[in-house]
């Protein structure tokens, strides 16, 4: 262990460490072996974190041993306490684990690495579970050893080592190590694997652990070859808009990588991947629909929209009525809760205004073309997607619009002219 540690940290090299330490058995021999080589590494700086989840009465006992592990090893621990609102239908675990990885985030600065004790074991469980959810690449893929998180890196320097070893190193080591009761409640699918199903596989294949972590390994490597390839097609896929894909591209190539440039296209844009059977809908409902259509497939964090022959990806809009009238002294600016923008007035501009939204059989006057058009063809000419036209800010002074969002301006002289819309 102690190799694979020195040869990580090598490799890794970091202006500070931190331990993701949760008292248990795997963090703990993390935590020791880490302030064991100190001594003969003294450039290697570590600090510890306990998330404190408060899910457990015993919560309070577990961050205590914390500091107690801590002080005797030496290294400086922060804990931090969260009050988890689990809303309904969700995981308490998959919660926490947002949670505690949010949590890491903020105590993480550019350059520093947080280190978790994940080993061979979580590796094969990780893959089983995926395994039995039916996942494709992504899901089956290997944690990797070190991804970039945050402003730094998240790295998991045990993947080599089993949990027998990290066992027999608490044992030789006499760490005095808690066991957390919940870890052998098998209602939990991961304990299930872990309690029951895997030694009955190890019973047969001794190395069932080392031989699963390696083919979530190699199903990484796929994964890495994969997106690499996807990386370099989806230029040739975009749409007329940033962001977007191009509905007749995609349709253009089979169904297998129409679903393999989508994933890739989302996981850039920072969305959670949906499962098979509403990608299934998006290539349906969305890229087989009519050209004047407006599909929209929605899942956790993100809504797939469809207009002319853009294919968006979007955070699920806020809810916005267009009724609301606003009033706007322009010397102060006007933020706008239901859109999450604000709106920043230019010089010279009129002192008070209102705002409001479209209701449509507005009309906008545009000099260079000679006197008043429909507002609705204006946004349809402009290609503004349907489900933006009511969020749309207009300006008006008394009942005259005088202004909307910058990004539709015709020419920067006409009098159809906008405030400068902040935080958009
Ligand atoms: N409460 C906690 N505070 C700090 N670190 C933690 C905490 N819980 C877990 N960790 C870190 O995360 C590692 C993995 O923990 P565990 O296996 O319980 O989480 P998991 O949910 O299965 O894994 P993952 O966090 O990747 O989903 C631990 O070895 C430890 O380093």
């Amino acid at each position: 262990m102690r190799n694979s540690l020195v040869a990580f940290f090598q490799r890794y090299p970091a202006a500070s460490y931190w331990i993701g330490f949760s008292g248990g058995l795997d963090s703990h021999v993390l935590l020791h072996a880490c302030a064991s080589l100190r001594e003969h590494y003294p450039h290697l700086t570590f600090r510890a974190l306990h998330i404190d989840h408060g899910l457990q009465a015993m919560s309070a006992a577990w961050a205590a041993h914390c500091r107690e592990v801590c002080t005797v090893l030496e290294i400086p621990l922060v804990v931090e306490a969260l009050e988890l609102v689990i809303p309904a239908g969700e995981s308490v675990e998959a919660v926490a684990r947002t949670a505690r990885y949010a949590a890491f985030q903020q105590h993480l600065q550019a350059g520093e690495i947080v280190l978790t004790a994940h080993h061979q074991n979580d590796q094969a469980e990780t893959l089983l579970l995926h395994l039995l959810r039916g996942s494709g690449v992504d899901g089956l893929a290997a944690m990797p050893e070190i991804r970039p998180f945050a402003s730094g890196a998240l790295g998991r320097p045990l993947l080599g080592c089993s949990r027998a070893e990290l066992a027999a190193y608490a044992n030789q080591h006499r760490l005095n190590v808690i066991d957390d009761p919940s870890n052998q409640d098998s209602r939990f699918d991961r304990n299930f694997l872990r309690n029951q199903v895997m030694p009955l596989l190890e019973q047969r294949w001794p190395a069932a652990g080392k031989t699963l972590a390696r083919a979530a390994r190699l199903q990484g490597e796929s994964r890495q070859l994969l997106a690499g390839f996807l990386s370099e097609k989806l230029p040739s896929l975009q749409g007329t808009k940033p962001n977007t894909l191009s509905v007749s591209r995609l349709l253009t190539l089979d169904g297998a990588m129409q679903k393999a440039v989508l994933r890739e296209w989302l996981t850039q844009g920072g969305f959670r991947l949906p499962e098979e059977k509403k990608l299934r809908q998006v290539l349906c409902d969305v890229l087989q629909a009519r050209a004047d259509a407006t599909p929209c497939v929605r899942w956790n964090g993100c809504e797939i929209r469809r207009y002319r022959d853009d294919v968006y990806a979007m955070s699920p809009l806020s809810a916005h009525d267009p009724q609301q009238v606003l009033v706007w002294e322009t010397r102060e600016p006007l933020v706008i809760a239901s859109l999450g923008r604000t709106l920043v007035a230019e010089a010279g501009y009129p002192e008070v205004v209102t705002v409001r939204f479209r209701q449509g059989g507005e009309s906008v006057y545009l000099p260079e073309r000679g006197g008043h058009h429909s507002l609705k063809h204006l946004l349809q000419e402009w290609g503004v997607p349907p489900w933006e036209r009511e969020r749309l800010p207009l300006v008006y002074v008394g009942e005259r619009l005088i202004g909307l969002h910058p990004r539709f301006e015709l020419q920067t002289d006409n009098p159809f002219k906008v405030p400068r819309i902040v935080g958009d």
